[in-house]
């Protein structure tokens, strides 16, 4: 569904994307990795125009995203849903308008903006807090509105810019069981840039590991985490060993 060929991007003089060729499959679940800094969120950025690339070609079906014009760009736009790390919501809309706005701004009627919207806050457990405004919810609420005004579009695709990256620790399970139950009933194909390994060994079906603006290896979590191919994949899988092991040391500790 998705073709990113040679995208290139540079900040000045750092190389943020360079030369990067990704190839998405419908329904895939990609979880993109890699050290701070190497090129995760531009590239994401880029499958929406969030970001303009410098140059290569991005094919959505066959359609090149990068060379659509306004018109064809606000409807690609439509068919893609982003949440993002900072929520982003209005601060004086409550919960159903935040997730409203978007669909009738869009020119969908208000009926079915409601309807939509209070479908997708059902999915994220949030129809509990309709007239709440972003104030008056916890970080992991928060985000769970902008996950539901993310699904009330019915994107064929969803990109996720590390989700879980200004959570406070213990909200952020919340978040990622709703991530989890999303990539389970597949309703869209989903890249997730992240840095949760748990998450990515679970729910991943590829794994793809970025350095440098480059990927330098892909593959299932089983291959990529503990057959790596690549210097930061052996760190991937040396990290995961510590963990398990830390944590085990530490229980037989306490116990
Ligand atoms: N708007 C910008 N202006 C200047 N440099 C930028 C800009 N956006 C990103 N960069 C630089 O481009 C490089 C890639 O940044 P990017 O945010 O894509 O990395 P990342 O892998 O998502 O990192 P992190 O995991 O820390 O979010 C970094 O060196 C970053 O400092």
């Amino acid at each position: 569904m998705l073709e990113i060929q040679n995208l290139y991007k540079q900040f000045g003089s750092i190389i943020a994307v360079n030369d990067l060729n990704l190839s998405i499959r419908v329904g895939e679940i990609v979880v993109l990795m890699g050290p701070s800094g190497c090129g995760k969120s531009t590239t994401i950025r880029t499958i929406n125009r969030l970001i303009e690339p410098d140059r290569g070609t991005i094919l959505l079906d066959t359609a090149n995203v990068l060379t659509m014009g306004p018109d064809e760009l606000s409807k690609v736009r439509k068919r893609i849903g982003f949440v993002f790390q900072h929520f982003n919501l209005i601060g004086r809309l409550n919960t159903l308008e935040n997730v409203m706005l978007g669909l009738v701004m869009g020119g969908v009627s208000r009926d079915i903006a409601r309807e939509r919207a209070l479908e997708a806050l059902t999915k994220v457990g949030m129809e509990q807090y309709l007239t709440q405004t972003p104030a008056q919810l916890s970080g992991g609420q928060q985000q769970r509105v902008g996950i539901a005004r993310a699904l009330a579009y019915e994107p064929e695709l969803m990109l996720w810019d590390e989700p879980t990256a200004s959570l406070d620790p213990i909200l952020v399970r919340e978040v990622l069981v709703v991530m989890e139950e999303l990539a389970r009933y597949r309703a869209s194909t989903m890249i997730v840039v992240t840095h949760e390994l748990p998450f990515a060994l679970r729910v991943a079906d590829r794994i793809v590991l970025m350095d440098k603006g480059r990927i330098v290896e892909e593959g299932k979590p089983s291959e990529v985490f503990v057959q790596p191919a690549s210097e930061i994949g052996r760190k991937y899988k040396e990290l995961i060993e510590y963990q398990m092991n830390t944590s085990a040391q530490s229980l037989a500790r306490s116990t």
